[in-house]
């Protein structure tokens, strides 16, 4: 397999086997060392090696918190939640006034002041806090429930909630009706939209006027606009005006847009002004969903396709247009704490020279995109629509690919891109966990 590196999980000791390991010892103890530093007691070298696995408890013991002082790292039990966390991150993180401006949220301590050696010189905890007073004196307070939300073992699990779909789930999705006036003039239903979209990674805005400007409008609302070679608003036929195949009458097979920028454009808008002709509708197949029946089913394939980087590349001299562009990245892209994938990268035509990898990998990787194209093509993955004008179709560029079906006579679609910091940004305002 290509690349040895896996993300190592820290061994968690079970909350069960420490308990097991301290009985017995721990209860006389816990007298003996109240308020004392654990690695400085003097009792310690005394004890045999089984009385040191020992916890120190908030009061009363059934309620707040446990915690343990290891020599490298403090490890916290709170509500069936066992954190271990480094000195010099709970250091990092004070929220004491001189550390970190509330009014910013900015951190204001030199972190490169901090001792990398630096261990408590004190804790205690009670109910919801927890108290820790370093060599220097200075006092940090943590919230247990602030550690639990922010600590690595909090939030490992945590995945962004999305509806993987294929054919038969959409159809009984109910995806909500959202118009224009609705979404320009109501904070519940331009919640609605983004909360659509960002669970099905597309979404449509109804009623919206047949024109450029009522597009941008949309456009603007909920985010920044792209903008990139094809211009900010883009408005385009079928007269190759631009070196791509986009701008033709053929069909398009699935793909994302814009792989060959090192950051893929986030989110991409289609409305079709006009169509005098046949055909031409546009397909949609959810990536993540492809994806995950992957990892399911061959999880050397998905590993390949995370780890194999691939070029992406457009090049164009068409008129005045001179352009060469080159992005750099896996087919699937997956965050290294817990494995959940955030983008991926697909677009055949695109492709590049594969030149990154020696020809034993570059086949494996051959495999593992056979066996993803397959999984994308199957039928039962395939939503068709036709865009008309007054539709805007909001497309997730980095978890749902697009494609269309060859057509005749005039067609005129419009559009742009959306940065993806933006529409997050936006739903986050409208209190959507992003
Ligand atoms: C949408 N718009 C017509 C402006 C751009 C088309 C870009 C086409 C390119 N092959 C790609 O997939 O990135
Ligand atoms: O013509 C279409 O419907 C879409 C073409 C396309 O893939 C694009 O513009 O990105
Ligand atoms: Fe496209």
């Amino acid at each position: 397999m290509y690349g040895a590196f896996k993300y190592r999980e820290t061994k968690i000791m079970t909350w069960d086997r420490l308990l097991r390991f301290g009985s017995g010892v721990q209860h006389l103890l816990r007298a003996d060392l109240q308020g004392q530093r654990p690695w400085q007691c003097p009792m310690r070298k005394a004890l045999p090696a089984l009385a040191l696995q020992r916890w120190q408890h908030s009061v009363p013991e059934t309620l707040g918190c446990s915690w343990w002082l290891h020599n490298d790292h403090l490890e916290l039990k709170y509500s069936d939640l066992v954190m271990r966390l480094d000195y010099v991150w709970l250091r990092d993180h004070c929220r004491s006034p001189s550390c970190y401006n509330t009014k910013t949220n900015q951190r204001s301590l030199d972190t490169a002041q901090v001792d990398l050696t630096i261990k408590p010189s004190e804790i205690r905890s009670d109910k919801d806090t927890i108290y820790i007073t370093w060599p220097d004196k200075h006092m940090t307070k943590y919230g247990l429930s602030w550690l639990a939300k922010h600590s690595f073992e909090g939030q490992k699990d945590y995945v962004q909630p999305s509806v993987l779909w294929n054919a038969a789930i959409y159809k009984d999705a109910q995806m909500p009706y959202v118009t224009y006036n609705g979404l320009m003039d109501s904070v519940d239903e331009f919640k609605k939209f983004l909360e659509a979209f960002l669970l099905y990674g597309f979404s449509v805005v109804d009623e919206v006027p047949a024109s450029i400007e009522a597009t941008e409008a949309v456009a603007l609302r909920i985010g920044i606009i792209r903008e990139s070679i094809y211009g900010r608003m883009w408005d385009f036929t079928s007269d190759f005006s631009r070196g791509d195949t986009a701008y033709t009458k053929v069909a398009l097979d699935r793909h994302v847009d814009t792989t060959y920028f090192q950051e893929p454009c986030g989110v991409q808008l289609f409305h079709c002004l006009r169509h005098d002709g046949t055909g031409g509708r546009t397909l949609l197949v959810d990536g993540f969903n492809a994806a995950e029946n992957i990892r399911k089913e061959n999880p050397d394939h998905f590993d390949v396709l995370t780890k194999v980087p691939i070029k992406h590349e457009y090049i164009e001299n068409v008129a005045d247009y001179h352009n060469h562009m080159i992005g750099v990245g896996p087919v699937l892209n997956i965050y290294p704490w817990n494995n959940e994938l955030y983008m991926i990268r697909y677009n055949n035509y695109d492709r590049a020279v594969i030149n990154t990898v020696p020809y034993d990998v570059v086949h494996q990787w051959y495999v593992a995109h056979r066996a993803l194209t397959t999984e994308l093509r199957k039928p039962e993955n395939e939503i068709w629509v036709k865009l008309k004008p007054g539709k805007i179709l909001f497309v997730d560029n980095w978890r749902v690919l697009h494609g269309r079906e060859a057509f005749t006579g005039y067609r005129r679609l419009c559009g742009c891109y959306l940065t993806r910091d933006d529409v997050l940004n936006t739903a986050r305002f409208l209190g959507i966990k992003v």
